[in-house]
């Protein structure tokens, strides 16, 4: 079966990596691509629409799921949409407050909606490890330090918090500490979270794992934007077949 995409935030820096993915690839087909403020461009052979249009383009052209990289405003309403029309909604969009992510929440019980704050592999892979390390060194302290190109807006990244959620769910620690400054030492249960923004830096994530005279890093590094899209159209592909709910990329990696 060819899945029918629509993609939202076409001429974004993750927009034009998604349309690159996915018009390279035999199982699926790109049947509109919308931005905010088009300019009558085309990426990679697509045309972009208004995004205005999103819900005739929807009617007219019928995907089966649509990719979203915008923002956390504008994917909650397009998950309102999708909801509306029976259509999956892929997105890996960060920066949502609590309104806006009840927003994809609620849409899940009409359709399936996929959220991933990191479309890697590799991430997902780190997401899985971090829990172990921090349970097998109690008393450890422990630092994340995220570092992304200088047009980033949501700080700590959505992975950061992804990861802190795995950190903390031993209970050991229950406090974030965002940035340092001033006299204090350190203290027991606080995770120190730093975000660097600088030049083009695709994305980092690194723990830190320090105690006993020893040290453990765990980092991340994407070299290319390119694999958060060959993961977000993988997510698409798969939920194609999915019924109402709410996934996230491990349900993906783990078929
Ligand atoms: N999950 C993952 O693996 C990854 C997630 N991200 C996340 O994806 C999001 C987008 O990142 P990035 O591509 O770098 O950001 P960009 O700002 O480069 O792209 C966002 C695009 O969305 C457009 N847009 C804004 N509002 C709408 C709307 N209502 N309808 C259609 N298009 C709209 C913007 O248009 P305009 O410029 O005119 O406002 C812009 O072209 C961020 O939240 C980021 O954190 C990023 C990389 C990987
Ligand atoms: O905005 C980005 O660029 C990225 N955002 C995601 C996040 O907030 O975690 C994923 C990736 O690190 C790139």
């Amino acid at each position: 079966m060819t899945v029918r995409l629509g993609v939202t935030g076409a001429t974004g820096r993750m927009g034009r990596e998604v349309l690159s993915a996915a018009t390279g690839r035999e199982d699926c087909e790109v049947v509109f691509a919308v931005n905010r403020e088009p300019d009558g461009e085309s990426v990679e052979g697509v045309d972009v629409e208004s995004a205005g249009e999103f819900e005739s383009l929807v009617a007219d052209r019928e995907p089966t799921a649509v990719i979203d990289f915008t923002g956390p405003e504008s994917a909650a309403d397009y998950a309102r949409a999708c909801a509306a029309a029976g259509v999956a909604f892929v997105t890996g969009t960060t920066g949502f407050d609590d309104d806006q992510y009840e927003a994809l929440e609620d849409a899940s019980e009409d359709i399936a909606v996929l959220h991933a704050p990191n479309f890697a592999r590799g991430v997902q892979a780190l997401v899985n490890v971090v829990g172990d390390a921090v349970q097998d060194l109690p008393g450890y302290d422990v630092e994340l330090v995220e570092t992304h190109h200088n047009g980033k807006r949501d700080a700590p990244s959505g992975t950061a918090n992804r990861l802190l959620e795995e950190i903390e769910a031993n209970g050991e620690f229950t406090e974030r500490t965002h940035g340092r400054e001033g006299e204090a030492p350190r203290e027991a249960g606080e995770i120190g979270v730093h975000a660097l923004r600088a030049g083009n830096i695709t994305g980092e994530h690194e723990i830190v794992l320090a105690g006993n005279h020893e040290e453990v890093r765990l980092t991340h590094r994407a070299e290319d934007r390119g694999v958060f899209a060959a993961g977000a159209v993988d997510a698409a592909v798969w939920i194609a077949g999915q019924k109402a709910g709410w996934y996230d990329f491990a349900d993906v990696i783990s078929e």
